[in-house]
């Protein structure tokens, strides 16, 4: 198998629009290759996706317009992808947005081209042509690089937030239209229609204030002064896990490893531990402010300004004098 040398990006679009995190991997892969970068886009014939695209820098764009593939589940994008590698040619390294789309294709195409693929990187970097592949592993315990020496596409999923986007000219850009992918349909579903939901994770993800609620703040009273609070501050409020169990937060609301990864200028974090799974999402936030009543939290480790004492008094008191 012949591999070349070129290093791709999946641009994943909703309804029509490239979600940002597409920009998030195509500026990374451009800081980190020496090989050019080159991204996938698939879109409807009338649309002019490129353009927007075009904006970030990447050296190529294989475009593929195809009004039915864009409307297509996971298993046809996956056949269409394997077409295009079958087409194309085998690229060194193939990275996709660790977004549902995301998580759902680059395994299927893993397993047809049998090479490796690391889930949910916080990091990329090359060595060489070797792309080195860091993720949380172990419970969040210890970061791993992880790299697949033998096998081709080397691939990756990346956590949206983590790469900051960066708009770039790259007068050498090259479009190059691919027709004629014929993937294969899938007769067993059939998509009707596509709605975008009322809210998306992209919320919290891109929200520039946030108020976390921790277990230490589950109580009613709590729940409510907090919102009060995020209300006063325009902050977005998020949770951790053991708050999904209420029915009014979900994984959209999550932050931490299996929820959503945040870049806050401003965090309080109310009653929350510090569990490496938590805290694995708020690397990125600028300022954390945290609240706990046990002077030991772990979270005040990632804390700029904390406080020991009650969570509902503390949300009480700045609601108080904002
Ligand atoms: C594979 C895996 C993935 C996971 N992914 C995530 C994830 O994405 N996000 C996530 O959040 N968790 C995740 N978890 C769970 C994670 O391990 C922790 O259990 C969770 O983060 C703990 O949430 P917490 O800090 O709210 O609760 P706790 O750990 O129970 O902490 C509550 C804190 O509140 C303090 N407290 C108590 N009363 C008060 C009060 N009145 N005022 C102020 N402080 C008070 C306590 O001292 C304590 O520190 C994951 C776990 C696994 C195994």
């Amino acid at each position: 198998m012949t591999v070349i040398k070129e290093n791709w990006v999946f641009v994943e679009t909703d309804l029509n629009k490239i979600n940002p995190v597409t920009y998030e991997l195509i500026t990374k892969m451009k800081q980190i290759s020496h090989d050019p970068v080159v991204a996938i886009l698939i879109e409807k014939s009338d649309a002019n996706l490129e353009t927007e695209l075009s904006e970030y820098g990447p050296d190529k764009i294989l475009l593929v317009k195809d009004d039915e593939l864009v409307d297509g589940d996971d298993l046809e994008l996956t056949d269409a992808l394997n077409k295009l590698i079958q087409k194309q040619g085998t690229p060194n390294t193939f990275i996709f947005p660790a977004t549902v789309v995301g998580r759902s294709v680059a395994p299927r195409l893993q397993a047809r081209l049998r090479t490796g693929l690391t889930a949910d990187c916080l990091d990329l970097k090359f060595e060489d042509d070797l792309l080195v592949q860091t993720k949380p592993s172990y419970g969040d315990n210890i970061m791993c690089e992880i790299t697949i020496p033998n096998h081709h596409p080397q691939m990756a999923t990346a956590r949206p937030n983590v790469f900051t986007a960066e708009k770039e000219n790259n007068p050498a850009l090259k479009i190059e239209e691919i027709d004629n992918l014929e993937w294969e349909k899938d007769t067993k579903l059939q998509i009707k229609s596509q709605v975008l939901p009322l809210k998306t994770s992209n919320d919290i993800a891109k929200a520039q204030r946030i108020v976390a609620l921790g277990r230490g703040d589950k109580t009613e009273a709590g729940i409510g002064i907090a919102n009060n609070l995020a209300k006063k501050l325009h902050a977005t409020v998020g949770v951790t896990r053991p708050l999904t169990d209420l029915d009014q937060y979900t994984i959209t609301e999550q932050i931490g490893q299996s929820g959503q990864t945040v870049a806050p200028d401003l965090l309080i974090n109310l009653g929350i531990s510090g569990a490496v799974q938590y805290t694995a999402g708020i690397s990125n936030a600028k300022i954390v402010v945290s609240v706990n009543t046990d002077e030991n939290a772990q979270i005040f480790k990632y804390s700029d300004y904390y406080f020991v004492g009650n969570a509902l008094e503390f949300s009480k008191a700045l609601e108080a004098i904002l």
